[in-house]
């Protein structure tokens, strides 16, 4: 053990030692207000603020030491943000007592982050002249890229933590520590003192605010302040929040003049070519017409990352590509540059060969569709009916069980062709907002009293009633009373004649669950020609794979979440009744908790650890549904579902072991 170590622990009186901290507190205010625009600094949160000055360091060292042997954690001393990060790092069997890290002597020290934030680091490392404060700049992965350190003492004492450039420290090697625990959380963090996990680091303070790109929101680091823990304080914290704040500031900057002119190459390559062109760099990706028409969804991920990979060596490439298709196409890379560096490429391509020989740049089969994932056959085909009746302008109803996706392919569609047209939607599960009593008495129909559905016609009389073009969706019609139905029914029969006179084009959809008898819709149904039925997820659960990393940008919109192998498996085993809205709630609920890093099966909640033993096809969770409906039907008597499915009672026995149906007692 350090003597630096031994003066954390046994000198606790250094922690209050008011005059120290207070010099220290002008140096930093002097570095926060001599930075530009100061009015930018996020205010500081309550959780931002470090309360180790308020609770005894040797209550948090007991209360730390009480978690290590006993596992339990003390919540009036230790902040909810450390007890969860101690958890994470005990999963991760972290060492406390030693500090050892992998080293990486290559990091890219070439990256925009590093190139924007030099200015920045040097600015203060000049205003804190010989302070022991290390600024220190590390890239998504928490792999040191800079350090700036003014006292020679304490540059020491960081080397002897590997706190140097080519270390990491993620979370997952060190514990919980500033730059880590930041990363995990995607949030400014401060740690200080005995909160570390490891015990060589308790004598400092840290606090770290991860970076991201101006432009696509993706994380680039982390800028990390580091100093003694008896020196540490809230102002630490929110000299780290502006200094990233001037970094993501440069960053606009830079990458301001780096797309500019990647976007000209682009435009200009477009101008000469009538075939596949892209653009792309690390953060952007453009796609002309054409590209997006001749090549499928996973054609087009297999070219782009080819490109990058050609385009790393920063010389003007020609190759050929085989793609998941089968086809084969030649792509000719040219990087752009600009004075502050690379700024990406443009790539020019021409599909080559086929599958049916040559065919160049063969259409793709499926429309490209707009905010939703998804490429499973079943899914692929509702993609495909829905598009197609959009485009004859057939009014149609779309069923699905609950969750399914029916509203978000609605728009999708909508979207890829009339991005800016009106889609508007009317939910008749929706509660009727309430009426003046007196009002309400006079308008409610005998039918609809007690039900929102009143409600729910005079907003499509109104919507109907306005000039709108675009798309109208009346949602969840199945849980309209019949008399509403039929009221329902006979508006849109006038609507369809009126339209057929007037020639103005409304697509209506209306949405329901599949109908066992539909005799109380059948007046209104008559009004759709065209149906289309969307699959429940679990007969399209390949699909998982591409929705998963989907809904996660949408979710954790700043930070980098990804789900490791082992958590997938359980998310594509999964049966799903909630279909693809309750995949959504279960990642939103892991999104809570955690902001980046990986989603183990243990971030999952409990419902998704009952799952099949292993992914059914299509075809085997068809059976498995029939299977378990008959069950249902007979109360769970197996013989009599058996009968019922016209298979013998050894089967429906194997099927329900197999497929580990569990009905509810
Ligand atoms: N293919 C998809 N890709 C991405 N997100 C999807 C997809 N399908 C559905 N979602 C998301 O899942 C959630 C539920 O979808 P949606 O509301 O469209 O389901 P629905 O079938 O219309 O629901 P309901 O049965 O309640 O009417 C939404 O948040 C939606 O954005």
């Amino acid at each position: 053990m350090t003597n630096h170590k031994a003066c954390g622990r046994l000198l606790p009186s250094q922690y209050e030692t008011t005059r120290r901290l207070t010099l220290r507190a002008a140096s930093w205010k002097r570095a926060i207000t001599s930075q530009p625009r100061q009015e930018d600094v996020a205010p500081l949160t309550d959780s931002d603020v470090p309360h180790v000055r308020s609770v005894r360091p040797n209550a948090l060292a007991a209360a730390r030491e009480r978690f290590l042997t006993a596992g339990t954690v003390d919540s009036d001393t230790v902040r909810e943000t450390i007890a969860a990060s101690w958890r994470r790092s005990r999963t991760w069997n972290v060492r406390t007592n030693h500090v050892e890290l992998a080293y990486d002597k290559n990091p890219n020290l070439e990256s925009p982050l590093v190139n924007g934030a030099a200015p920045v680091l040097q600015r203060l490392r000049e205003q804190m002249s010989d302070d022991a404060v290390s600024i220190i700049l590390t890239d998504a992965a928490g792999v040191v890229l800079d350090r700036r350190t003014g006292d020679r003492r304490f540059e020491r004492r960081l080397d002897q933590v590997q706190l140097a450039p080519g270390f990491s420290y993620a979370e997952r090697f060190v514990g919980t520590n500033g730059i880590g625990t930041a990363l995990e959380g995607g949030r400014a963090t401060g740690v200080f003192g005995h909160e570390h996990y490891a015990e060589d680091l308790e004598d400092l303070g840290c606090a770290a605010v991860p970076v991201h790109h101006p432009v696509s929101g993706h994380l680039l680091g982390v800028l990390n302040l580091t100093c003694w823990s008896r020196d540490a304080g809230p102002l630490l914290l929110a000299l780290a929040k502006t200094t990233a704040g001037h970094i993501e500031r440069e960053l606009t900057t830079l990458s301001g003049l780096r797309e500019f002119a990647l976007f000209q190459e682009y435009v200009r390559a477009c101008r000469h070519s009538n075939g596949i062109v892209f653009a792309l760099n690390n953060d952007i990706v453009m796609m002309n017409d054409h590209a997006r028409q001749a090549l499928a969804p996973q054609d087009q991920s297999a070219l782009l990352g080819a490109a990058a990979e050609a385009m790393s060596g920063s010389k003007r490439t020609a190759l050929d590509v085989d793609l998941p298709s089968g086809a084969k196409a030649r792509i000719f890379c040219a990087p752009v540059h600009t004075d502050s560096g690379p700024a990406g490429g443009v790539v020019r391509a021409r599909i080559v060969e086929s599958p049916q020989g040559l065919l160049p740049d063969r259409p793709a089969s499926h429309p490209l569709l707009p905010g939703i994932a998804g490429s499973g056959a079943l899914w692929q085909r509702a993609c495909d009916e829905v598009h197609a009746h959009y485009q004859a302008g057939e009014w149609i109803t779309v069923r699905g069980e609950d969750g399914t996706g029916k509203v978000a392919l609605l728009h999708a569609v909508h979207r890829r062709h009339d991005p800016a047209g009106h889609f508007h939607v009317l939910d008749a599960a929706e509660p009727a907002e309430p009426a003046e009593p007196a009002e309400a008495a006079e308008a409610a129909e005998p039918a609809d009293s007690g039900s929102g559905s009143a409600g729910f016609l005079d907003r499509v009389r109104q919507e109907l009633a306005e000039d709108n073009d675009g798309t109208l969706v009346l949602r969840h019609i199945d849980r309209l009373p019949p008399a509403s139905a039929q009221a329902l029914a006979v508006l849109l029969h006038q609507q369809r004649k009126t339209a057929g006179r007037t020639g103005r084009r409304r697509w209506v959809v209306a949405t329901h669950r599949p109908l066992d008898h539909d005799d109380n819709l059948a007046g209104l149904l008559r009004n759709f020609p065209g149906s289309v039925e969307v699959p429940p997820l679990r007969h399209h659960i390949e699909d998982v794979r591409e929705l998963v990393p989907h809904l996660l940008v949408k979710l954790a919109s700043a930070g980098t979440l990804t789900c490791s192998p082992a958590a997938m498996r359980l998310l594509t085993r999964a049966t799903w009744p909630g279909n693809i809205a309750q995949l959504r709630e279960v990642l939103r609920k892991v999104v809570r908790r955690r902001r980046s890093g990986v989603i183990e099966p243990g971030d999952l909640p409990p419902e998704c650890r009952s799952v099949a033993r292993r992914v059914l096809n299509p075809l085997e969770s068809m059976e498995r549904d029939a299977i378990v409906g008959s069950l249902l039907d007979a109360q769970g008597n197996k013989n009599e579902a058996a009968r019922a499915l016209g298979v013998s009672r050894a089967t429906i026995y194997r099927k329900i072991r197999e497929y580990g149906i569990e009905l509810p007692q």
